[in-house]
């Protein structure tokens, strides 16, 4: 890893010590993703097959969650698997549940004048499933049940097919679970074009896309709300980040098995302990050694550490300094007392807080979205809420006694800036 000591940084260092990799904004990637989308646009599906073949091997195909299909997923799982999926299903389920926001207050700020904002489901949500190299059928629970729970009418989901061409059982069991129709098996940046573009045969194109992804995935998101007017994202999620502050309190080994839990998804996923203990990091470094010993992914997370960071600081603000600049897409905090570090954090996709709290609990079954923001988002954008998938708007209504009270305001600023037939639409209320 490599180490700064916080302390001995100037400013500059400080940011440049805490830079993501340029790789993820590589020109390459972003010329891949236009010409993907190009060719999506003039060809279509057939264009979306094309591109399936070369870089998946397989060509798309909907898969439709027939009950016999379903029937012979589950039976493929054991009891306690899909135990354990309805469990994650039902937490995620009710988390959401309990943030749907019902319409806002009736608000008067004149006697006949009445505001309320109301919500609405989204039409279509795109959901992008990850499965490069493993099946995230956790990110399927949770982007599809939040989108259920919502309301939304049209859920695409997709995801790359294993090397054989097949689902995982799990992704068929958890997609019926989460109440979708089908799963489409198509994944990459071709997937991103065909939702944004309304290439997936009749499936319409994505009001908002939705999931995370390695860089080709995450590159075809921000590329699709510079191409396409009006679609959104729900937020730059690319690959996984962990940041651990650590004080004399916490424990070596849960360390290390947190960083490693992040490595271990992607050779870019970004990996980050702040310490306020010296003495922890010959204790970190030979952890991290012994756990990858047995890891199945242990290149993937090897890959990952040679980017990995250290920060020796030497005190709270310091750590928190740190997690704010860098905005972590996860921040576990591995201190004594939390009550004094947590006020003074802005910015993560997501805190886990004390001993027990590891970061897998929020990856697979806590409750809230693991779809969070990465690459420094945390600083101005959520993770998946339930929100992500509403809009909302205000109802204005006005008596004539509300019309009275406001229309001579109103008429005199549209005057005072010039738009003559602003006053006049607001005069001629009074005359009705
Ligand atoms: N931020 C979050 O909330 C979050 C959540 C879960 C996972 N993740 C991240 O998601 C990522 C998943 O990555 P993955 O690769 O396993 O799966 P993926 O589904 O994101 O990407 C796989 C696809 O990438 C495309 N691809 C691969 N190499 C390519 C190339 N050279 N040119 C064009 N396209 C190419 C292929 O079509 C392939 O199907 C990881 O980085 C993981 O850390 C992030
Ligand atoms: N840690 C990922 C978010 O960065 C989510 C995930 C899915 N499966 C395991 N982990
Ligand atoms: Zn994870």
């Amino acid at each position: 890893m490599k180490t700064f000591i916080w302390n001995d940084l100037s400013a500059s260092e400080r940011r440049t010590a805490l830079s993501r990799p340029e790789n993820r904004r590589d020109a390459r990637v972003l010329e891949t993703v236009k010409t993907i989308f190009d060719d999506v646009e003039a060809r279509g599906f057939a264009a979306v097959t094309d591109w399936a073949t070369r870089l998946d091997g397989h060509s798309p195909v909907r898969v439709e969650l027939t009950r016999g299909l379903v029937d012979e997923a589950r039976a493929n799982l054991s009891a306690e698997d899909i135990e354990a999926m309805e469990l994650a299903v039902e937490h995620v389920r009710a988390f959401h549940a309990a943030e749907l926001p019902s319409a806002g207050p009736v608000i008067a700020p004149s006697q006949g004048l009445s505001l309320q904002r109301v919500y609405r489901p989204i039409s279509t949500a795109g959901l992008y499933v990850p499965g490069g190299t493993a099946p995230l059928f956790s990110t399927l629970i949770m982007t599809a049940v939040p989108a259920l729970v919502a309301g939304v009418p049209n859920r695409v989901c997709v995801t790359p097919p294993a090397k054989d061409g097949s689902l995982h059982p799990m992704m068929i069991a958890a997609g019926a679970a989460a109440g979708l129709e089908a799963v489409w098996r198509v994944g990459g940046a071709h997937a991103i074009a065909a939702m944004a573009l309304g290439a997936l045969r009749d499936v319409p194109a994505a009001d908002k896309l939705f999931g995370p992804g390695n860089k080709y995935v995450a590159e075809a998101k921000r590329y699709a709300t510079e191409r396409i007017s009006g679609i959104a994202i729900d937020m730059p999620a690319g690959p996984s980040e962990l940041m651990v502050i650590a004080d004399a309190s916490a424990n070596a080994k849960l360390i290390a098995a947190d960083l490693l839990s992040q490595a271990e998804h992607d050779a870019d996923a970004q990996v980050v302990l702040v310490t306020l203990e010296a003495n922890l990091i010959a204790d970190v470094a030979a952890e991290l050694e012994a756990q990858l010993a047995t890891l199945p992914r242990a290149a993937i997370a090897r890959a990952s550490l040679e980017q990995a960071r250290l920060f020796v600081v030497d005190s709270l603000e310091a750590a928190a300094e740190v997690a704010n600049l860098y905005g972590p897409e996860h921040l576990a905090l591995q201190v004594a007392d939390l009550d004094a570090l947590i006020p003074q954090l802005t910015a993560a996709g997501t805190v886990f807080a004390g001993t027990y709290a590891a970061e897998t609990f929020g990856d697979y079954a806590a409750g809230p979205s693991h779809v969070l923001p990465t690459d420094g988002a945390a600083r101005a954008w959520d993770g998946i809420t339930i929100r992500s998938f509403l809009t909302s708007f205000v109802v204005q209504r006005a008596t004539k006694q509300g019309a009275a009270t406001i229309a001579p305001a109103a008429a005199r600023l549209a005057r005072l800036e010039g738009l003559e037939a602003h006053a006049l639409a607001a005069d001629f209320r009074l005359e009705v």
